[in-house]
């Protein structure tokens, strides 16, 4: 699914109010209509209805939604902010449309205004601003916006909570933006809501399709996305009846030490839960009882060194290599590092201790093998790019870092976000913060290598990998919920997540 801009957004809208023989009026008429079913369905006639409205066409599918909730026997209060002395044709349309039958709790608020008191059963539509915010809110509008905030009353907004720029909020005040409890996006979902900061401004967001022109969606250009189920199960490889294990790879395993023999295991039982035909797991000596032992399908090769990792390995048996779960920073480990990389000829994957190796040894960056997959999450990828203040700023430095290394970056989090060389970014919607727990990275790195072991293309195998993580993960949550979820779980969840995967269509 793509995600557009705002103003993609107005182009969209326009495109289809001339090439899909529908009115402008009548595609308000749609967004305002699913937005009063939304309420409905949430808050009963017992709960008073205030809308705060702009004199823009957020503002106009607020209104409409007034009218058609009042015409369902709702209690409904509409305050319309005209500071400037215009409103948008289709806002006046749909004032008028609420005059007309009967509505008279209507405030026209041009210069002074006095609030009315908010309830905590009340519920606020927000239809301020939306897609056309061109600044940040000051002033009066600031001033209405810190009101409701301070109110206990449920926020319900259209579009963006107001006072939200759809992509970069940089330079924005947070204070003066809505704080809403459930935000219903109109066709698209907004960059801003896939970031962490915003996730108590933005609430819980729902889309709401009214039918803009397929057409116009399929030819626009855009570097974001969110994968959908369907995106990653046309990837997946249908297996021949005669295929035998070398038709799947021989993943090599770079993981452990002493005290890490944890996310050697974790890695390792995951690969060969996502079919990859053989893994070795390279390791150090004092590993390799506990890992033969943990995962017997695994083959278990030595290092020469007894607690960590210290000598490249050959890699003409293997047809990918991951490196990096639980091998600790030692130097002599990063020397290794930076030797098995330097001749590596196989796609390959990064995680956890060897990007912090690269972080600190900032100068062997440019001799990553092209075509790499780094896993980081926020901390790791800053150690990098240094502290970025926001999430637009991170995934920015991140693009460049991902087009400057030619390798693709995997931004571990919710929404966890698969960032190529050519700068496309591909958030991932499955997950749930049960995840965020011990070895669930490392979980991640071992499907990935299976992906790569068994041909995937790097683009293909981090989309899917993440996302097939994810489902797994939501799995082992319906199953243990969010707080007892571990790791293991989530590879114990695998099987049933590639088997739901490999039947969408
Ligand atoms: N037919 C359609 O197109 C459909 C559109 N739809 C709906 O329309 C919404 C977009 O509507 P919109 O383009 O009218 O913009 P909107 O967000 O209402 O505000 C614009 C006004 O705000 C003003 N303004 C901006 N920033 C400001 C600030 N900081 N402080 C103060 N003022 C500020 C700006 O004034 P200006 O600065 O331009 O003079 C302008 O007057 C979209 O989110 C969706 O809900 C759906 O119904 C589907 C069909
Ligand atoms: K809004």
């Amino acid at each position: 699914m793509k995600i557009l801009t705002c103003t993609q957004q107005k182009e969209a809208d326009a495109y289809t109010i001339a090439n899909n023989n529908i009115l402008s009026i009548n595609l308000m008429e749609k967004a305002a209509s699913l937005v009063a079913d939304e309420i409905c369905k949430r808050w009963d006639r017992s709960h008073r209805i205030i809308v705060f409205a702009g004199a823009g066409n957020n503002g106009g599918d607020a209104v409409a939604a007034a009218r058609i909730l009042f015409t369902k026997n709702y209690d409904v209060e509409v305050y319309l902010f005209n500071i400037k002395g215009t409103i948008s044709e289709d806002c006046m349309t749909n004032i008028q449309r609420l005059q007309e039958c009967g509505f008279t709790a209507y405030h026209e608020i041009s210069n002074s205004f006095e609030p009315p008191k908010l309830e905590a059963e009340d519920v606020v539509i927000d239809g301020l601003f939306g897609s056309g915010l061109n600044k940040p809110l000051s002033g009066g509008f600031a001033s209405v916006v810190k009101y409701i905030n301070a109110s206990s009353a449920q926020v319900v907004s259209i579009d963006l909570p107001s006072g939200l720029m759809g992509e970069d909020n940089s330079n924005n005040a947070r204070a003066n933006i809505i704080r809403a409890n459930l935000t219903l996006s109109i066709q698209f979902p907004k960059l801003a809501f896939l970031f962490p900061e915003n996730e108590d401004i933005v609430g819980e967001w729902k889309l709401l399709h009214i039918g803009i022109s397929p057409e116009f969606i399929a030819q626009a250009d855009t570097p974001y996305y969110i994968t959908e189920a369907q995106d990653v199960s046309q990837l997946i490889r249908s297996r021949k009846r005669f295929a035998f294990k070398n038709n799947f790879g021989h993943a090599l395993l770079i993981a452990g030490s002493n005290g890490m023999a944890g996310a050697s295991i974790l890695a390792a039982r995951a690969c060969l839960r996502s079919g990859v035909g053989l893994l070795t797991v390279h390791t150090p000596v004092c590993n390799h009882d506990i890992l033969q032992t943990a995962v017997p399908e695994a083959m278990v090769q030595n290092d020469v060194h007894e607690h960590y990792f210290a000598e490249p390995v050959d890699l003409d048996n293997y047809q990918a290599i991951a490196i990096g779960p639980g091998i600790g920073q030692e130097e002599e480990t990063a020397l290794a590092t930076f030797d098995q990389l330097a001749d590596c000829y196989i796609p390959a994957i990064l995680d956890a201790d060897a990007i912090n190796i690269i972080s600190s040894h900032r100068n062997y960056l440019n001799r990553l093998p092209r075509q790499s997959i780094l896993t980081p999450h926020i901390g790791e990828l800053e150690r990098i790019i240094g502290k970025c203040n926001n999430s637009f700023e991170r995934l920015t430095k991140a693009k460049e870092l991902a087009a400057y290394l030619q390798c693709y970056i995997v931004l571990k989090g919710a929404y966890t976000a698969v960032i190529t060389p050519e700068g496309k970014f591909y958030f991932n919607p499955t997950g749930n913060p049960g995840m965020a727990t011990g070895g669930s990275g490392d979980v991640l790195t071992g499907i990935i290598l299976a992906l790569l072991a068994q041909g995937y293309p790097q683009e293909n195998a981090a989309r899917l990998g993440t996302y097939i993580h994810g489902l797994a993960g939501d799995i082992a949550c319906r199953r243990m919920g969010e707080i007892s979820l571990t790791a293991g779980d989530i590879i114990d969840a695998l099987p049933e997540a590639w088997k739901i995967l490999s039947e969408i269509k």
